[in-house]
């Protein structure tokens, strides 16, 4: 018998994602067609500290993320009880807890606020220098070479520089699995954060105790990885009995309501992209934000050295992942831009016209050269290794540091412009040198699907399409990384059968920007040949001198 007092505003089923990248977090509001109907962003501190250090607060993070959540749903004027799944990403940063979810202080401030060691952070160079000379077999998996980014290394300056903090911790966190116990109770990790950031064998199904104790965090181990996981679920599995009643409150929604178990932010935009089209393993996910991340999904494990993985099953369930990227990519253009002598003038242009310095660069670029690939000839003579936070992949080198060549006299705003796409350029270059060296050991691709705030501009596309010779494709939806979240928790609420299911439903083509004809792809050809002289010479340089 049909119940003839519903209306349809209460059959409706929306999921939310929840973002939380370097410098925000966001949430967006989905239906189950995957159209975004609101989203809200706050933006949250970085506190940076001599000695690369970088941190962040958990409790300023899930504030942001109550406030986002709550906004996105008022905004949008939907029923919190027709929210049915809630998924969450974050980036791959180190969150350290006290008893009772107490945050500690993970640096020299001694500040319990700043309790996470961010992503970015290089305080863990001679960490993972250490670890590297040691060669353990799990490194295989990681791309051969530790990462100071990545959560081993972090732990172990804590347990050298900081043995206070390292013992009186209850729980080591990844972000993503942070929000996830604040928001359930449930301890459980996502395969994706331990097996990327914490040599997790997920293909196995098992942490390697034996390389926690030559590098000298046995003690973890010991304690059968109580703090840092003992469940280890796929992302997208419901989590506890959903939100409790002290996180539905802080967010605005019902308790119960479903929460899935969650993914760092790259991977989160290879969901919200990579099914579309040609599928999975024929798309590289490229996430431009703060950082770069290319996301290549395989059938079989393919060992690329200097590109991290391959990693089963963390970001597709059941497909391999190799993934690269630059450290710093969005953070490398604000950089490169800072330095020039008009940015303070362009800034306030940017001001007045709502819009940040790169897009108002990116605007002026596309309007200069009326064929978005013809700005290439803007950067003439100029050229950008952007390497500011050192070289991700395929070098896996920390050390790397950027190199701008070219330079004349000139201190106007055309010729920020020129610097801004030379830098554009740089980045275009480091994403074709990945895929070339992934090429090279046998892991090909057809397409490049976009994703990330930088990823937003059309030129940027155009021009990341000419330098890297692969066609880019920009999927339907606003905000892909918010879509991948919210896929996980439409994955939890039961609303699809497995994630698979709901990327391939979720995800569409919008436009694709073909590298272009005529005279370009030789340019193009030519400075990528001195981008590499270039990254060459700044290796000898450093060795040598
Ligand atoms: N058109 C653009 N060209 C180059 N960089 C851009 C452009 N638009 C945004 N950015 C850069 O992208 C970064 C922000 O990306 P976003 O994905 O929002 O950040 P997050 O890493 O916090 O998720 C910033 O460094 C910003 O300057
Ligand atoms: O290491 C990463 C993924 O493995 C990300 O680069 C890191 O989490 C930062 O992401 P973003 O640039 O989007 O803020």
């Amino acid at each position: 018998m049909s119940d003839t007092s519903r209306t349809p505003e209460a059959d409706a089923k929306y999921v939310i994602g929840v973002d939380v990248g370097t410098g925000s977090a966001r949430a967006g509001l989905f239906d189950l067609t995957g159209r975004m109907l609101a989203s809200a962003k706050r933006n949250i501190t970085l506190f940076h500290e001599a000695g690369s250090m970088v941190e962040q607060s958990s409790t300023e993070i899930w504030a942001a993320v109550c406030a986002a959540v709550r906004e996105a749903v008022s905004s949008a004027g939907v029923d919190p009880a027709s929210v049915k799944g809630l998924g969450f990403d974050a980036t791959c940063s180190l969150v350290v807890l006290g008893e009772g979810g107490k945050p500690l202080p993970v640096g020299p401030s001694e500040d319990p606020n700043r309790d996470i060691i961010v992503w970015m952070d290089h305080r863990a160079v001679p960490q993972a220098e250490r670890i590297n000379a040691l060669g353990h077999d799990v490194l295989r998996y990681i791309g051969g070479r530790i990462s100071p980014e990545m959560e081993t290394p972090k732990l172990l300056w804590l347990k050298e520089n900081r043995p206070e903090v390292f013992d009186a911790a209850w729980q080591f966190f990844d972000l993503a699995d942070f929000l996830t116990w604040r928001a359930t109770g449930d301890l459980s990790r996502s395969t994706c954060t331990v097996t990327c950031k914490w040599t997790y064998l997920a293909h196995e199904k098992r942490w390697d105790g034996d390389y926690f104790h030559q590098i000298g965090l046995g003690t973890l181990a010991d304690e059968e990885f109580a703090r840092i996981g003992q469940a280890i679920v796929e992302p997208g599995s419901a989590l506890g009995r959903g939100l409790t009643t002290a996180a539905a409150g802080e967010l605005g929604l019902k308790s119960e309501t479903p929460v899935a178990a969650g993914l760092i932010d790259a991977h989160a935009g290879g969901i919200g992209t990579v099914g579309t089209g040609a599928g999975p393993q024929a798309n590289l996910a490229y996430v431009f934000g703060t950082s770069s991340c290319t996301m290549t999904s395989t059938a079989e494990p393919s060992f690329v050295p200097g590109v991290w993985g391959p990693y089963y099953s963390a970001m597709v369930p059941g497909l391999w992942l190799n993934e690269g990227g630059q450290s710093a990519a969005g953070a490398a253009i604000d950089q490169l831009l800072s330095f020039h002598p008009a940015a303070a003038e362009a800034r306030e242009l940017s001001k007045r016209a709502g819009v940040s310095l790169p897009v108002l660069l990116a605007d002026m670029a596309a309007r200069k050269a009326g064929r978005s690939s013809d700005a290439v000839t803007l950067a003439a003579g100029l050229h950008v290794v952007p390497e500011f936070l050192g070289n991700r992949a395929p070098f896996a080198d920390p050390h790397a540091r950027a190199i701008i060549a070219g330079l004349g006299m000139e201190d106007d705003i055309g010729s920020l412009v020129s610097l801004y796409v030379a830098g554009l350029c740089g980045i275009g270059y480091g994403l074709r040198q990945i895929i070339e060296t992934q090429a090279d050991a046998g892991v090909t691709i057809e397409n490049i699907v976009i994703s990330g705030g930088a990823g937003q501009h059309d030129f940027v596309r155009q021009l990341l399409a000419d330098a890297s010779g692969k066609p880019v494709i920009a999927t339907k939806a606003e905000e892909p990384v918010l879509l991948g979240a919210a896929i996980l928790g439409a994955v939890a609420g039961g609303l699809f059968a497995d994630v698979r299911e709901a990327m391939t439903t979720l995800s569409a083509v919008e436009t694709t920007f073909l590298p272009s004809e005529g005279p370009i792809p030789d340019i193009h050809d030519k400075r990528y040949e001195g981008f590499k002289e270039l990254q060459a010479l700044a290796r000898k340089l450093r060795i040598g001198i």
